[in-house]
């Protein structure tokens, strides 16, 4: 459940009031998720996302983020727009949280992708990548290889508790990832967390993608090596399914070409994408209290997927 912060309803109605939307009907605190607080607002004018930043979000990354949706949006992309108030303010603060209303996007998440859908979200991926290449503002990955190492660090001997030897397999992918990380291709601004509950559908028709929070100037074609490590194996990263794997790819390449160095590399730059996924889960899975209301993502799900990328 990802309602950290509770908003009372005097506060969301004197909230709502500012934007000319209606009058408030209703809010729901949204269960998925684990990052931030999310509301489904009804009001006379309609539906909205209200959205509370927590734990990983830095309000001075709010501005590039709102500019990142503005811009995809504008260029035909299904991505939600932050709207402004009648005074022009786009970032406020509710319940002492930093909180934007969001247009609400149809559609759904889908838990089991099957190959078409896959099709439909690695189009949408490429096609946002043409987009990106008009768009001139740069935000640093905190998650990117230097942050794993911090990461690891700050997670210390405790990896251990997960699982009794992650500390020095962790050690040891980070040393290989640091000697074969491919830093010099391409780089854009990418979404860095496309996972299927990023992407809502309505049957096999791309109709959202969301949850921009981690977006990033990075490596181009890290963003299509994240979405294969999370949308082509089964939930446990057990067994990879490669009509997935080839559904997603080829889709992106129809929009987006790869560049032969991006093929060459990509299975490195999954086995990153993998350890990035492993660390920031098993920081959560050591930090969350055993009475907290969301129950942390399981690390080792995306060690078994680096071992299949390992493997290649
Ligand atoms: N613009 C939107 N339109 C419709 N639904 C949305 C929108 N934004 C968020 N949601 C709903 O809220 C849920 C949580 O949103 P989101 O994924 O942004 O949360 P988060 O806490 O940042 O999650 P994550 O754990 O994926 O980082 C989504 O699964 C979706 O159901
Ligand atoms: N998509 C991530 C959560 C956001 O970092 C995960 O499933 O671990």
């Amino acid at each position: 459940m990802a309602v950290y912060t509770h908003v009372p309803a005097d506060e969301l109605e004197a909230l709502i009031a500012r934007y000319g939307i209606g009058a408030l009907i209703s809010a729901k605190g949204i269960a998925e998720g684990v990052e931030n607080s999310n509301y489904l607002v009804d009001t006379t004018g309609g539906r909205f996302i209200l959205t509370l930043y927590e734990k990983r979000v830095d309000e001075a990354d709010l501005p590039f983020f709102i500019a990142l949706l503005d811009h995809l949006a504008a260029s035909g992309n299904p991505v939600p727009r932050v709207l402004a108030d009648r005074d022009g303010i786009q970032i406020q603060r509710v319940a002492g949280r930093p909180a934007c209303l969001i247009e609400f996007m149809p559609g759904l998440s889908v838990a089991h992708p099957n190959a078409a859908q896959a099709r439909a979200a690695g189009t949408a991926l490429g096609r946002m990548h043409l987009a990106l290449r008009e768009f001139d503002q740069e935000r640093p990955n905190s998650l990117g290889p230097s942050g794993w190492h911090a990461l690891a660090e700050k997670c210390g001997d405790q990896l251990d508790r997960i699982a009794p030897w992650l500390g020095s397999r962790v050690a040891h992918e980070l040393a290989w990832l640091d000697a074969h990380w491919p830093a010099a291709l391409p780089r854009c601004v990418i979404h860095a967390d496309l996972f299927p509950d990023n992407v809502l559908m309505l049957g096999d028709r791309v109709t959202g993608l969301i949850d921009f929070y981690f977006s990033c100037t990075e490596v181009r074609a890290w963003d299509l090596a994240v979405m294969h490590a999370a949308w082509c194996f089964t939930p446990d990263g057990s067994r990879f399914d490669p009509a997935l794997g080839d559904a997603l790819v080829a889709s992106y390449e129809a929009a987006h070409p790869l560049l032969p160095e991006e093929r060459t590399a990509f299975a490195t730059l999954a086995r990153g994408a993998c350890l990035r996924f492993l660390l920031t889960r098993a920081w959560d899975w050591l930090n969350t209290p055993a009475d907290a209301l969301v129950t942390p993502k399981d690390p080792l799900a995306f060690l078994r997927r680096l071992d299949h990328y390992a493997a290649a």
